[in-house]
């Protein structure tokens, strides 16, 4: 008797295991919305979990990984990923479906509730975090700020002095002969610029030592990358010895930064905050300090990591590249002659400089994936049918090593960039593209030519262990060990 009730139970057992593993075959359990099984997986896909083993197993390699995938010889029009309790992705790989989802069909794909469950505990509110009117009202009013004009007057102000400061901290360092790590200077110095243009403060990081608020605006960018890959987050949160402390030094950080300006005697200066103090909703009432301090860590969030990542990203490519690392060399020596710090229109004049920019974030974009959820069922226009609720993603990454859109896709050639002919934003997408480009782009590319053309001007800087360089898992695509570098005075 006894038996026959054991083999019934494992029976049942055995049958209940066996029809989920057949239910879960395509997608992972409890993913929220079954995308067309005429959609191929990842090949890293198993039943029942999806590709989360695989992705969490070597977090900091998944961008590699979905590059892969997308770039694979098998690799059509589409390819999805799930994962447990989650919406699935349909990664696509070609401009035209990325002008679809970014600019043609825009309404329908948007930042929707999975960014807003991973990331409103540190944003709050801010342009990263909203859709609809909310967004809208955010980026008229940056957009004013962020303007060509305000950026030259930038550079002949902030931005000289501030690598002045930089400058005096690489002497130093060049100096002493001791190795440092390049990638958490370029952060320090990116936070100081971006205090000073976008809230007229200084936050001295650079020359007064790392400050514990930038501790935690690091750990938590790394916390928030994680949460996009890994559906048990709230889990691993729960055990995170750190995060509960880094929000609130983060959110205590942008409410300072709100109230001591709202207790300036005179706060109508020209730059972002103030611009946000004086903004009045439409029921006339302003900002509180709470939505302020949302504006003021997401601009720092999206001014200081993806320029600082891009420059040390260069260093890297330069450095395996001597070819062009000499042909830039000789354009700075040729236009500044003399001069230690150049000017707005002698950047501009820099082909190359401004080439090498952009062949780095080709290879390496700062914001390495994207993903908007679908609002309604739709088609793309290479016909896959995208189910409410399901994510489409791209990954500029994966775009910029592309094959199909690239000559020699792999190569570091800067020269690609000097033809006349530019490819589009839909093709080159380390800025998005639509409505929701990057509204710091001429900023950011304007300092980032302006600082490496200035410290390579000054120095010259050799990486310690090119092998020990490797990408970390985040919102952007941050070193996972640093740049150690060891910096010489140019003669
Ligand atoms: C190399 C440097 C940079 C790169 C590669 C970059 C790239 C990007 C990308 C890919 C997005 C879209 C992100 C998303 O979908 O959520 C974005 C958005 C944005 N970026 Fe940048 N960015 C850079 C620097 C800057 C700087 C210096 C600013 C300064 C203000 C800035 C301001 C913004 C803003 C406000 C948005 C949100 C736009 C919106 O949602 O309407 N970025 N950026």
């Amino acid at each position: 008797m006894e038996n026959t009730r054991n083999f019934y139970f494992v029976g049942a057992a055995l049958g209940i295991i066996s029809a989920a593993f057949w239910y879960y075959k395509d997608d992972a359990i409890g993913a929220t919305v079954r995308v067309d099984k005429s959609v191929p997986r990842f090949k890293i896909h198993n039943p029942i979990l999806g590709g989360v083993l695989q992705m969490i197993k070597d977090i900091d390699n998944s961008g590699i990984l979905i590059e892969e995938e997308l770039n694979g010889p098998d690799f059509d029009r589409a390819k999805v990923l799930t994962i447990p309790f989650a919406e699935p992705t349909i990664f696509v790989n070609d401009p035209e479906s990325v002008e679809y989802i970014t600019n043609t069909n825009f309404e329908n794909y948007i930042k929707g509730t999975f960014t807003k469950w991973r990331l409103t505990d540190v944003l709050g509110n801010g342009i990263f975090n909203t859709d609809g009117h909310d967004w809208f009202v955010q980026r008229k009013l940056s957009a004013k700020i962020l303007t060509n004009r305000n950026f030259k007057l930038n550079i002949e102000t902030v931005f000289s002095e501030n690598i002045g400061i930089f400058i005096g901290v690489l002497n130093a360092v060049a100096e002493s002969q001791t190795p440092v790590d390049m990638h958490s200077l370029f952060h320090r110095y990116f936070m100081d610029s971006f205090g000073k243009i976008a809230y007229g403060i200084d936050l001295n990081s650079l020359s007064q030592g790392i400050p514990s608020y930038v501790v935690s605006f690091d750990r938590t960018q790394n916390t928030m990358g994680d949460r996009l890959v890994n559906p048990f987050f709230p889990i691993v949160d729960f055990f995170n010895p750190y995060l509960k402390n880094d929000i609130k030094m983060i959110r205590e950080f942008g409410e300072k930064v709100v109230k001591d300006r709202v207790g300036e005697p005179h706060n109508d200066r020209n730059d972002l905050l103030s611009l946000f103090l004086s903004h009045c909703n439409e029921d006339g009432s302003k900002l509180t300090t709470e939505e302020l301090a949302d504006h003021v860590i997401s601009f720092i969030l999206a001014g200081r990591d993806t320029t600082a990542q891009a420059l040390s990203w260069t260093l890297f490519c330069l450095s395996n590249n001597p070819a062009a690392k000499t042909a830039l060399y000789k354009e700075i020596d040729e236009i500044l002659g003399d001069q230690l710090i150049p000017k707005y229109d002698q950047i501009k004049q820099m082909k190359y400089a401004n080439a090498v920019f952009k062949e780095t974030l080709r290879l390496y974009p700062s914001v390495p994936r994207e993903g908007k959820v679908a609002v309604n069922d739709d088609t793309l226009p290479n016909g896959i049918k995208i189910p409410k609720g399901a994510i489409v993603g791209f990954c500029p990454y994966a775009m910029g090593r592309s094959e199909k859109l690239w000559e020699n896709a792999s190569a570091y050639k800067p020269e690609r960039w000097l033809n006349s002919k530019q490819p589009s934003n839909y093709v080159y997408t380390a800025f998005m593209c639509g409505p929701r480009i990057c509204l710091g782009k001429n900023l950011a590319e304007l300092q980032g030519v302006f600082t490496l053309v200035s410290i390579l001007k000054n120095f010259d800087f050799e990486i310690i262990d090119l092998g020990s360089v490797k990408q970390k898992m985040s919102l952007t695509l941050p070193m996972k060990n640093g740049l150690m570098c060891r910096i010489t005075k140019r003669k």
